[in-house]
């Protein structure tokens, strides 16, 4: 039995909703389907999450949401009309949004929660009644329903224990069932979703939980490529991929498939077919537990914005016992959590997401650390990048590092960082954001071209 799941830009539009139907009906095995809010229909289009974001920031502001309210039931609208389903499904629609709204209207945080999920919550009550428009035997499953569980830490849920005690009990229920994604219930009843993107989190919750032969997830691409396909013209595809590269790769970078959602399907070892809902003839790729590594020790390059250092000098810095838990338990008095910590004899650098410090925080940091732990010179630097290059053979690899700085020297980017060691199967490097597509080609132009075209297929 598959898991498969469909991304927003595989619900995005009637014609969308009528290739997914396709997709499902060709496969006896794809029995649980997750979806996704509508995504965009082209570039410059808004995701319904985003709209809905727009919906509740106008209320929480106590302003007239009229035209937000419009914009989201449009949405629906196109569909369900060129779909030629019945108007019913709207007024059903515009029902549950109104209730949300009134019974959260108090409480801005529940209300921007619960509406953001509404996305995927009302498009999968939409997909199940098209699958039964079509014959088929399909029903809308609650998140509450199929027993997903979560924290209940708005817009950042993490899954409980106890979801994987109730989820094997989907599988004896009859015919096609189609479960939202993106959010779970707390063990107190309110509906909390996962970070942004999370609709990969809860196909591989439900996989893992019904223990699935095979987790499917449809998105807009015919696979994964080596680099993030909007830096690099038609770059390698990745044929198979490891849990480890995968998690390092959309850490850093790769948006196809959420870091998170890489968890359950690991601990469980289902494999992962990422594949094109609009080309579901292709292949794909395979995120596995173990692949051959063979003459492919790097299998990708991923780089994400967004980063800042706090660097500290402290002379006899390597004999002050306990000096790295009071630096980091300052920022855990911030509520800071923390990326990377590079460090030398005399010297710690702490890379972090750049958005958690705002100039309020930061003064209050610095302060700390200066006054708190006496150090020599402390500095901040913000606007960074980080590189990855990730593949389970670089450890036991000769020259890989000689190559990405000899690749940075030819480019003429700037190193800030190198972090190498303490992860087996990736190296970081940390360059300046504005570097950052210029150091990604450079990587990929290193280590895919010609060396590698052997074993990679290009795409087409
Ligand atoms: N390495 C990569 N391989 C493939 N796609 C990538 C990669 N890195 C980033 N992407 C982007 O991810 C997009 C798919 O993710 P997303 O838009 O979240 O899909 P969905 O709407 O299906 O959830 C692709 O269209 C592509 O632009
Ligand atoms: N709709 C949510 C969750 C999600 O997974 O969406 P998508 O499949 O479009 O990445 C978001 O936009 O974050």
């Amino acid at each position: 039995m598959k898991v498969s799941k469909f991304g927003g830009s595989s619900v995005a539009s009637a014609a969308k909703f009528k290739q997914v139907a396709q997709i499902i009906q060709a496969d006896k095995e794809r029995k649980m389907i997750v979806v996704s809010a509508p995504g965009k229909r082209y570039a410059d289009d808004t995701k319904m999450t985003d709209l809905l974001i727009a919906l509740a920031g106008k209320i929480q502001l106590g302003e007239d949401y009229v035209e937000e309210f419009g914009k989201v039931i449009d949405r629906y609208r196109e569909i369900v009309t060129e779909l030629e389903m019945s108007e019913e499904i709207i007024t059903e629609i515009i029902d549950n949004i109104d209730s949300l709204i009134s019974l959260h209207k108090n409480d801005p945080f529940r209300l921007l929660d619960c509406l953001k999920a509404s996305g995927e919550d009302n498009n999968a009550r939409l997909m199940a009644a098209y699958l039964q428009h079509l014959g088929e035997e399909a029903s809308y499953v609650n998140p509450k329903e199929a027993g997903i569980f979560v924290s209940d830490e708005p817009g950042r849920a993490r899954i409980l224990e106890l979801s994987y005690e109730e989820l094997p009990k989907l599988k004896e229920r009859e015919g096609i069932l189609v479960i939202p994604g993106f959010f779970g219930y707390s063990e107190q009843g309110n509906i909390v979703t996962f970070s942004r993107g999370g609709s990969d989190i809860t196909g591989s919750i439900v996989a893992a939980g019904v223990k699935a032969d095979l987790y499917e997830n449809f998105t807009d691409v015919d696979a994964i490529y080596s680099v993030d396909p909007r830096l690099v013209e038609k770059p390698c595809e990745m044929k198979e991929v490891t849990y480890r590269e995968m998690r390092e790769l959309s850490y850093a970078g790769f948006s196809v498939f959420h870091d998170e959602a890489l968890e359950p399907v690991f601990k469980s070892g289902i494999p992962v077919c990422v594949k094109n809902t609009n080309n579901p003839k292709a292949k794909g790729t395979f995120i596995v537990s173990k692949r051959k590594v063979g003459d492919q020790p790097v299998v990708g390059i991923a780089g994400d914005k967004g980063f800042c250092n706090i660097h500290v000098d402290k002379y006899l810095l390597n004999r002050e016992i306990g000096f790295g838990r009071r630096l980091l338990q300052i920022l855990e008095d911030e509520g800071i959590s923390y990326e990377h910590t590079p460090s030398g004899i005399d010297n710690i650098s702490v890379v972090m997401r750049e958005h958690q410090l705002t100039p309020e925080v930061e003064e209050r940091v610095l302060d700390r650390i200066q006054t708190e732990l006496e150090v020599d010179n402390i500095s901040i630097e913000r606007n960074l990048a980080l590189v990855m290059v990730v593949g389970e053979g670089m450890n036991s690899s000769v020259g890989i590092a000689a190559k990405a700085t000899e690749a940075f020297a030819k480019a003429g980017v700037n190193l800030e960082m190198i972090n190498q060691g303490s992860s087996e199967v990736s190296m970081m490097f940390g360059v300046k954001a504005d570097a950052l597509e210029k150091a990604v080609q450079a990587l990929y132009n290193t280590y895919f071209n010609k060396m590698y075209s052997i074993s990679y297929s290009s795409v087409k």
